[in-house]
């Protein structure tokens, strides 16, 4: 196999095309041609970018090694031995290895692409992860490593940083620049590699070689980091924690909740002697992993950026007593991960208290206005509405508005006019385009689990404003069955004046809050109004009645409202009230 670059532009970073040249057994030749297009990352030597081939549209993952680096011959025999032994090896939870070839200047090795990076970005826009994550990506891990033994593979590099994460959030494990094959059972490996906090003390003492367990003791590491958010030998100079590692002084933290069977776990594995180190198979049978629940096979890409809510934790948990211990304890162990972009996300009971608001606005500089409806505590009267919203968020700045509704559901307008819905248990959601000659909002169900791809990003934003909005509804939604909404009540349209914000949901309930913290929620089916005064009353009235009421404050914004439904339905002519109310 041989190939050459075309180059469109000379920088060699911009859109290329690059040919492979294959050469049939009867001799003819033909070209492969793809197009490098998206910088991915770089490691030692390599430089790795999106491939497409431009005949069948395949997209891969493709290290360039220039061929420069390879000029000394154990640097050609390093890439030559990962190339070997990653070829040979085809496991899901491995990045599957394509093929390779070579050009003049470089080597090529397409790899699986993992559309959502490793774990290192992972942990770092997480802080750290609950603990039905670490179970759940460990078992992956430790499907791969089993296979890996059963080839006979020790890769020696396991760290966040080589465990991919693929566009269904499975785990691959990658990078077999330092694995070695072992020869025979028994057979062990002198080369000293690894890298400085996951290294094992049996490669940094060199005498006794390693084998296998230098994996465990790596996945330990990874256990460990992943719980508590760093590493546990983790010193600001190699050699240092080099000397932590050989005399195992590690600690558990005491501000990070840890329950006793994953300490016990990370115990287990970081044992100095190697001999004493538990198998896979002890690791899969310890406690951590059966704690009465289902450890989920995936989870949602989310938790990218946000811990798993507490009711799509519930979904793995097969009754109710337990349910409410283990959610417990995963919301323990949960940080309060603040998404570094977004930055919505506020510790429960505080959330919108004048000084966190503040805080938020001084943070992002994004949010616009964030307070708790005055009717968040308020129970409805019988005739009072049976939905409306309860907090809001707007971030029109930059994403859209996201809203809490009474009954637990969590929405989100964008600003491209299309909507979301969530239900109170999480689960199922409602996308709203607006579609057809005469726009219609075209409804489809999708679940948080499953999804077009094509909505990812505005499914991270919904969990941010869910985070941010949802502090304490989950708890009180129970574990009722999930039902199919046919008709999801949502916002349909919102505005905001000098004085108000008015949503009109999509069950035609108009709802206006006031600065001063009074609303009116006019429902124009019922005919009936309803009226949180500045001290947070809530009064329900017949429309004739309240038009008619000698309740000032009232009447007031409630001619304001018709004012905004005007201004709304007829384009700007501001409200005679605006003054008034200034
Ligand atoms: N299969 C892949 N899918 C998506 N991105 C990838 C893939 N492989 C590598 N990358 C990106 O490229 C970066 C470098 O890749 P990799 O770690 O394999 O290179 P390396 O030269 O072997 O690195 P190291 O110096 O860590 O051994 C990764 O950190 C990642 O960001």
């Amino acid at each position: 196999m041989d190939s050459k670059s075309g180059r469109n532009h000379e920088d060699g970073e911009s859109a290329t095309t690059i040919e492979e040249k294959i050469v049939k057994t009867n001799g003819e030749v033909a070209m492969r041609r793809y197009s490098k297009g998206r910088f991915l990352g770089k490691g030692g030597f390599a430089r790795v970018y999106e491939f497409s081939n431009l005949e069948t549209r395949k997209v891969t993952a493709a290290k360039i090694v220039p061929k420069e680096s390879l000029q000394k011959s154990r640097a050609k025999q390093k890439l030559m031995s990962e190339i070997k032994i990653h070829r040979a090896l085809h496991h899901p939870n491995i990045v599957g290895f394509e093929h390779f070839f070579e050009d003049n200047e470089n080597v090529y090795i397409l790899l699986e692409l993992c559309s959502n990076q490793t774990m290192n970005e992972l942990l770092r826009r997480r802080k750290r992860l609950t603990e039905l994550e670490v179970q759940c990506y460990i078992l992956q891990c430790i499907s791969a490593m089993r296979y890996l033994q059963s080839h006979k593979v020790i890769h020696r590099d396991l760290k966040l940083g080589n465990l991919f994460l693929s566009d269904k959030m499975e785990i691959k494990i990658g990078d077999f620049g330092l694995a070695a094959k072992l020869e025979y059972d028994g057979e062990k490996k002198k080369t000293i590699c690894g890298t400085p906090n996951y290294i094992a003390p049996e490669v940094l003492d060199g005498k006794t070689g390693h084998s296998y367990e230098v994996d465990i003791w790596s996945l330990g590491v990874i256990t460990y980091t992943l719980l508590v958010g760093k590493p546990p030998f983790e010193t600001s100079d190699v050699k240092t924690t080099y000397r932590r590692i050989k005399m195992n002084a590690y600690s558990f933290p005491d501000h990070v909740p840890l329950s006793e069977s994953s300490k016990s776990l990370i115990t287990r594995i970081l044992v100095n002697d190697p001999a004493k180190r538990p198998t896979l198979d002890e690791i899969v049978a310890h406690e951590f992993f059966h704690q009465g629940y289902t450890v989920p096979k995936l989870l949602p890409a989310s938790t990218l950026a946000c811990p798993p809510s507490v009711s799509y934790l519930r979904q793995f948990m097969p009754n109710a007593q337990q349910t409410s211990s283990a959610t417990q304890r995963f919301s323990d162990t949960t940080p309060s991960a603040l998404n570094p972009k977004a930055s919505l996300r506020t510790p429960r009971n505080e959330l919108m208290n004048t000084e966190r608001t503040a805080k938020i606005k001084e943070e992002t500089g994004k949010v616009l206005g964030a307070r708790t409806s005055a009717s968040s505590s308020y129970i409805p009267t019988q005739n009072g509405p049976e939905v409306w919203v309860k907090k809001w968020v707007d971030y029109s700045s930059k994403y859209g508005l996201g809203y809490l509704l009474s009954n637990g559901a969590t929405g989100v307008f964008f600003n491209d006019s299309t909507k979301i819905i969530l239900d109170p248990n999480g689960h199922r959601f409602n996308y709203m385009e607006r579609r057809g000659p005469d726009k219609q909002d075209i409804i489809v169900q999708h679940t948080l689990t499953e999804y077009p791809k094509d909505l990812q990003k505005k499914i991270t934003l919904l969990q941010h404003f869910r985070s941010y909005l949802d502090g304490d509804v989950k708890q009180d939604t129970g574990l009722e069955e999930e039902k199919e909404n046919p008709t999801p009540i949502y916002i349909k349209k919102w505005m905001r004046t000098r004085h108000a914000i008015m949503f009109r949901l999509s069950n035609k309930i108009v709802q206006v809050n006031f600065q001063d913290h009074t609303e009116i929620i006019l429902s124009s089916e019922t005919r009936m109004v309803t009226y949180v005064n500045k001290k947070g009353e809530r009064t329900t009235y017949a429309l004739a009645t309240a038009l008619e009421s000698t309740n000032q404050e009232m009447t007031k914004r409630l001619k304001y409202t018709k004012d905004i439904l005007t201004h709304m339905l007829n384009g700007p002519n501001k409200g005679p009230l605006d003054e008034e109310l200034a």
